[in-house]
């Protein structure tokens, strides 16, 4: 990787400056109070709510999404599924001990989820996974091929594209080299804008963006761009990662966030370069500029009010001030902390934590669809995912 890593507090140099919502000292003003782990209020602006409406799960949702908003017309739908951790394992648990794993049925689910798309009577244009598809435990039994396999054989069924995002599981098993000549890089799905070359992500980096409906792209971030998991011990790279890890995380066990003032620098996190970060600008400035709707995945979370903390990206307040520069955004989707999480930050954007396939039991379901409408989204979620409406912010809800 060329460009400098760094993980830092402050938002790319130049993203303000195309910003549509921060002055420069508002800016500024937000960043240093991001930076001392205040979580941020609106700035420039009406938050979209006077009361952000936290956990606004509805209860009542139908079966029928096109019954769902009368006056508003369906236009496409997506599925979304997360932490899947397949291993050919009895059950056991998380660190803690509190959280019950079904390495086994996980498949199962898969497969409950994948008949349920290919069923839905308009099919999704897509399905997000969103990272952790088989367990680490399967590189200690040697088993991480096969099992990609299994997975991926039973993803096969699947009757419309699905795209990869890669969490932490992925870097157990294999190397980012590897990851990168799998079936589990899916950037030949990826839209180019011609004549924008600055939207085109670098190869250093597995991020890529796409349009499955007019107005409407999606990005896939990296969240292990800046990691010590994946990379070779002997490169630059995995020094300076190391670095940063080791300066905001003292502890020999670099896993653990004990005493953390930042408890999301732990091993089995990771960031986003600088160079991403810029790129993910870009990407965001074209798509306010065309007024289009973006929706964002990644591994990693990045909003405190919807995750654990221990979950977050090491340098989310960076992604979120580049986020916050821009209007186009609705939605952030993450896998990673399997309890779920939502939260509507000040600046509109509903951020969504899924709940993770692995720690769901057998008589249960953890994924869902999203229906998307001229204004808002809607998301289904089955079993143990709660749904969701998304609201487009209001001086951006238009006609399509
Ligand atoms: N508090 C902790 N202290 C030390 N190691 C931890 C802690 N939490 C997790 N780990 C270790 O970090 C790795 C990732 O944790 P895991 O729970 O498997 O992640 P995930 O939630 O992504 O499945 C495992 O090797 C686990 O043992």
């Amino acid at each position: 990787m060329t460009a400098a890593v760094r993980a830092s507090s402050g938002p790319p140099p130049d993203f303000r400056r195309r910003g549509h919502f921060l002055r420069k000292s508002q800016g500024a003003a937000l960043s240093a109070r991001l930076a001392g782990g205040e979580v941020a209020q609106p700035v420039a602006r009406e938050p979209a709510a006077a009361e952000p409406a936290r956990e606004s799960c509805l209860e009542v949702m139908d079966d029928k999404p096109g019954t769902l908003s009368e006056n508003s017309e369906l236009l496409f739908s997506f599925g979304v599924i997360a932490d899947i951790q397949y291993a050919d394992l009895e059950d056991g648990y998380n660190f803690q001990g509190n959280r019950r794993r079904y390495y086994r049925h996980s498949l199962l689910h898969l497969r409950g989820a994948i008949e349920h798309w290919n069923t839905e009577g308009r099919l999704p244009c897509c399905v997000l996974q969103l990272g952790d598809i088989i367990d680490g435990y399967n590189a200690q039994y040697k088993a991480s091929e096969k099992s990609l396999e299994l997975v991926m054989n039973t993803f096969q069924m699947l009757k419309v594209p699905v795209h990869h995002t890669w969490g932490n599981h992925e870097f157990y098993n294999f190397s980012r080299n590897y990851l990168m000549n799998s079936k589990l890089n899916t950037k030949f799905l990826e839209d180019q804008i011609v004549h924008h070359p600055e939207t085109v992500p670098s190869e250093d980096y597995y991020a890529y963006h796409f349009v499955p409906f007019p107005h409407f792209r999606f990005i896939l971030l990296d969240a292990y761009d800046l990691s010590v998991l994946g990379v070779d011990q002997s490169s630059p790279k995995y020094q300076q990662c190391l670095k940063i890890l080791r300066e905001h995380n003292p502890n020999s066990e670099l896993n653990s966030p004990q005493g953390l003032s930042e408890p999301q620098f732990v091993q089995f996190n990771g960031g986003f370069s600088q160079e991403q970060l810029n790129w993910l600008n870009e990407v965001l400035t074209f798509s306010d500029t065309n007024q289009e709707k973006v929706v964002i995945v990644s591994h990693l979370p990045i909003y405190p009010e919807a995750s654990d903390s221990v979950c977050l990206a090491w340098n989310y307040r960076d992604a979120l001030a580049v986020i916050w520069s821009h209007k186009c955004v609705v939605c952030f989707f993450a896998g990673h902390t399997h309890d779920g999480g939502y939260s509507e930050d000040p600046f509109g954007v509903h951020h969504i934590n899924l709940e993770g396939v692995i720690e769901t039991a057998p008589d249960s379901q953890a994924f869902g669809t999203v229906y998307v409408y001229p204004d808002k989204m809607m998301l289904k979620g089955r079993g143990r995912v709660p749904d969701r409406i998304m609201n487009y912010k209001k001086e951006n809800a238009s006609q399509f």
